[in-house]
């Protein structure tokens, strides 16, 4: 046996091999150790092999999901080792094999993966001149991603991934792997990195791969052409997942490529900033998302977050997406037909999860109940009365469920069947002759036993006598020490009790032999008619998986038709100029706090940024929400961007490629970068990349640093910003100065946020007014914040001074003057003699002696 389990762990020396053996899963040697370290759980020795003693520990059989969740959670794979072989079938032990591998990245059971998010595996390839190449996947879905880019911006795109696992070449260059392992300590990538053998990262095998997932002899409809490094990145991806899976993953049959220029750019900076799915904190709850999540299956909240998180540049799907929303409103009286979509949608299973299960033939069989159950009521949900809507009808004819695949689960499973097929009990009576007649024989036992035990009785007058069944010794006669002398001939001592004897008859042997065997048979029938029905559903596959989006896509829109009801959003409107018109906008994750704790109205406002009005200089009191206002004309763009309906009264919106923000975060120390450094770089980032149809939100940008520095820098970024950029800019400062800037630039605008004193106490407006802050009110929010009053007293002094001051000092600066030229420098005598040069008409000889001669000029 330990030969047996050596040799499967050579297969697998990288991860924690469970070998199944009985009713536990041991562990042995260093995985053993490793397992009781990390899963607390008792290592023991036994036996020796090759004259040591072998350590070990095991979990129970039935407690596995519960020990892999651990180990998942902690980064670690495990190998499962199953017995396959029919126990004596063959001297020696059973065969085992490992039947599949559970790694972070590509988890399929439902008691591992959450409901809400997916858990997707990264393939990362280092191509030749800086270029990488990526395949993701979640294994539960059929869809491989693919992108091209540089190494430069492979950062990037695993914080946009956000993998559980990423895998990457044994042949990388130390440089890459350095980049990687960096990333790991800074944060940004904290799952798993795994080793796979370079030979797996091959472009023409990744085509291949794919082309046989398609069925197709071209990438082309696709438009995956050409990308060699992201192929030789899916390559490995499907290699690695098959291997994980023990199997073909017949259910991927679709791929994506995802283009830097195709998405509306959302950095990580600014979904951090924005808490679309976790706040600043990294809680889940209150972000745009848990506001937005209203979906009933988790399908639907999973497609909920990748709407939110890859909205699209172009925007007929979010068009779209508005016209299916403004019908499932219907009146808007409370009672569209949103409202008995989601009742229906309640309780729906997760199809999309199930189907893959079905592909990998690990599906169980409470599943297939659900599935048959989900698939009468989007049989129902189809009959919807035809949307005048192109989404909306596309949706419910997706809706239709294949009938013979429904037939097929209902005539095929029991109603409430048992959890696991080994079990027995499963298959559904009517369905296979041979089971039922098989579990005939079974149910009759008991009208055997009752007509045996009236016949031995008369035939042996002995009235007490009884015909049983137990476990242990299988079927039996009882009779009792009194009656022993009327035992006749034919009856075969098998147990002597206290008080009685039992007996075998050679009648009663034969029926205990069918009856065993009819046992032994059903559960081999029951597992081989599973199997069959596996075989058969494999060809519903591609439409249960259209199904499962066409559900989850229904489910989302419905969410979003309740939300913007309840929450009284609008409809955006996309004009292709370039502008963000916003009429009573709201910040909708403060609003709704505010409803909630009952504090008062959110104070709606308005933004109007177009050609003529690029950039606002944002001005006003700390509290007094500059904040709140820039995160909300973002929220509103990303929403209606996304294919929502918007916090607001009206909203014109034209092309966006990118929401940009600066906003202070706490230091991030671990990376070994201060404050400062680390909104200087977050800011040149939006510098470079900025365009004239990205959103730029700058808070306070400069105030890490010296006043007269950061008011310097500030006032560089903003002047860029409106020059050259030409983005639409947010630029909230505590800065008067900067309020000078729309003096000299016209398509910059002062507003401030209204407030006003009430003696010596602040009131907060929460208002937009046009024109610059005519001050800060620093000291009253501080007094508000509990600052002690001589404090108060004190400052309040110190700013008199500070104030009075400043008004001697009346030199005016210009912040925006352009800098002067800068001074030319003289032209040297080498520069002279090397504008006289004309390599292309020299022999070499004459060209080695100018070089002599330059270098005499130099001295
Ligand atoms: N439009 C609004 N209506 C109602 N309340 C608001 C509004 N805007 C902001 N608030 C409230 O004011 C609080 C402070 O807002 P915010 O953080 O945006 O201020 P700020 O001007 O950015 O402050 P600081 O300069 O200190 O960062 C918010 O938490 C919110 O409760």
């Amino acid at each position: 046996m330990m030969a047996q389990y050596l040799a499967l762990k050579a297969e697998h020396p990288d991860t924690l091999l469970f070998y199944r053996m009985g009713d536990f899963y041991e562990v042995f040697y260093g995985d053993a150790e490793k397992s009781a370290r990390l899963l607390d759980i008792t290592l023991t020795q036994r036996g020796q092999s090759a004259g040591q003693p072998v350590t070990m520990a095991g979990v129970p059989f039935h407690a596995l999901e519960n020990y892999l969740g651990r180990l998942i959670k902690m980064g670690e794979s495990v190998a499962i080792a199953e017995q396959v072989g029919e126990v004596g079938a063959s001297k020696g032990p059973v065969e085992r094999k490992v039947v599949r591998v559970v790694t972070p990245g590509t988890l399929t059971d439902s008691e591992l993966l959450s409901d809400k998010n997916e858990s997707l595996l990264l393939s990362l390839h280092q191509g030749p001149r800086a270029k990488a190449g990526l395949a993701w996947f979640s294994v539960t879905q059929g869809l491989v991603h693919l992108a091209e880019c540089s190494h430069d911006e492979v950062a990037q795109w695993i914080a946009r991934i956000a993998p559980s696992e990423v895998i990457y070449s044994a042949g990388v260059t130390e440089r890459f792997e350095q980049q990687l392992l960096q990333l790991r300590q800074s944060g940004l990538l904290t799952c798993p990195l795994s080793l796979r053998p370079d030979w797996q990262f091959d472009g023409a095998l990744g085509e291949r791969k794919l082309l046989e997932h398609l069925g197709a002899a071209t990438l082309q409809a696709w438009n995956a052409e050409g990308l060699a490094q992201a192929h030789a990145a899916a390559a490995a991806l499907l290699t690695y997942a098959e291997h994980t899976q023990g199997r073909a993953l017949t259910h991927v049959h679709g791929v994506r490529v995802q283009r830097n220029d195709q998405l509306i750019n959302l950095p990580v900076a600014t979904r951090r900033n924005l808490e679309l799915t976790k706040t600043l904190r990294g809680e889940d709850s209150p972000t745009l998302f848990s506001l937005l999540d209203a979906c009933m299956t988790g399908m639907g909240s999973r497609t909920l977050k990748t709407w939110l998180l890859e909205p699209e540049r172009d925007r007929s799907a979010a068009r779209e997406r508005h016209a299916a929303i403004g019908i499932l409103r219907g009146s808007g009286a409370g009672n569209g037909p949103w409202q008995m979509l989601r009742d229906e949608l309640r309780g729906v299973a997760d199809v999309e999860r199930i189907t893959a299960r079905i592909a990998l033939r690990q599906v169980r069989p409470r599943e297939l109940v659900a599935l048959g159950r989900t698939l009468e009521k989007s049989a129902l949900l189809a009959q919807f009365p035809k949307a005048p809507d192109p989404l909306l009808a596309r949706l419910f004819e997706h809706l239709a469920p294949p009938l013979d695949c429904m037939q097929l689960l209902k005539s095929s499973i029991m109603e409430e069947p048992a959890a696991l097929v080994r079990d027995g009990g499963v298959i559904a009576s009517g369905f296979d002759a041979e089971l039922d007649e098989l579990r005939g024989i079974q149910n009759n036992c008991d009208d055997f036993l009752l007509q045996l035990e009236t016949q031995e009785k008369e035939r042996t007058s002995i009235p007490n006598l009884r015909v049983q069944f137990n476990k242990v010794h299988g079927f039996y006669i009882e009779v009792t020490t009194s009656y022993l002398d009327r035992v006749p001939e034919n009856y075969r001592r098998r147990q002597t009790l206290k008080n009685a004897e039992r007996f075998i008859t050679p009648e009663l042997k034969a029926f205990e032999d069918k009856a065993l065997s009819a046992q032994e048979r059903g559960l081999a029938r029951e597992k081989f008619l599973y199997e069959q029905i596996l075989d058969q559903l494999q060809a519903h596959v591609p439409a249960l998986t259209q199904l499962a989006q066409a559900l989850s896509a229904l489910d989302v829109l419905c969410a979003l038709a309740e939300r913007s009801l309840t929450l009284n959003w609008c409809a955006p409107q996309f004009v292709p100029e370039p502008c963000i018109e916003i009429e009573a906008g709201r910040h909708p994750v403060v609003e709704a706090r505010l409803a909630e704790t009952s504090s008062g109205a959110f104070i709606p406002n308005n933004t109007r940024l177009n050609a003529n009005t690029r950039m606002q200089i944002i001005t006003g009191p700390n509290m007094g929400g500059k904040s709140t206002y820039m995160r909300q004309v973002a929220l509103i763009v990303l929403l209606a961007s996304m294919g929502s309906y918007v916090p607001a009264a009206s909203c014109r919106l034209g092309p966006i490629d990118a929401i940009h923000t600066r906003i202070g975060a706490a230091d991030d120390l671990a990376n070994a970068q201060s404050t400062f450094m680390l909104e200087m770089t977050e800011a040149a980032q939006i510098l470079h990349s900025a365009t004239p149809h990205s959103l730029v939100l700058m808070d306070e940008i400069g105030r890490g640093t010296s006043t007269f520095d950061g008011l310097a820098l500030a006032s560089g970024i903003a002047t860029h910003l409106h020059d050259r950029t030409k983005a639409f800019s947010l630029f909230a400062t505590h800065y008067f100065e900067l309020t000078e800037l729309s003096a000299r630039h016209q398509h910059a605008m002062n507003v401030h946020v209204g407030a006003t004193e009430s003696g010596n106490d602040i009131v907060f407006l929460h208002e937009i007014q046009p024109g610059p802050a005519s001050r800060s009110y620093g000291i009253q929010v501080a007094k508000l914040a509990g600052v002690p009053a001589a404090v108060i007293n004190h400052a309040r002094h110190a700013l008199e001074t500070l104030e009075a001051r400043a008004g001697e000092d009346d030199v005016q600066v210009d912040l925006f003057a352009p800098p002067p030229e800068p001074p030319l420098t003289q032209v040297s005598h080498v520069e002279q003699a090397l504008a006289g040069i004309n390599p292309d008409a020299m022999s070499p000889r004459e060209a080695l002696d100018a070089l002599y001669q330059l270098k005499k000029l130099l001295g």
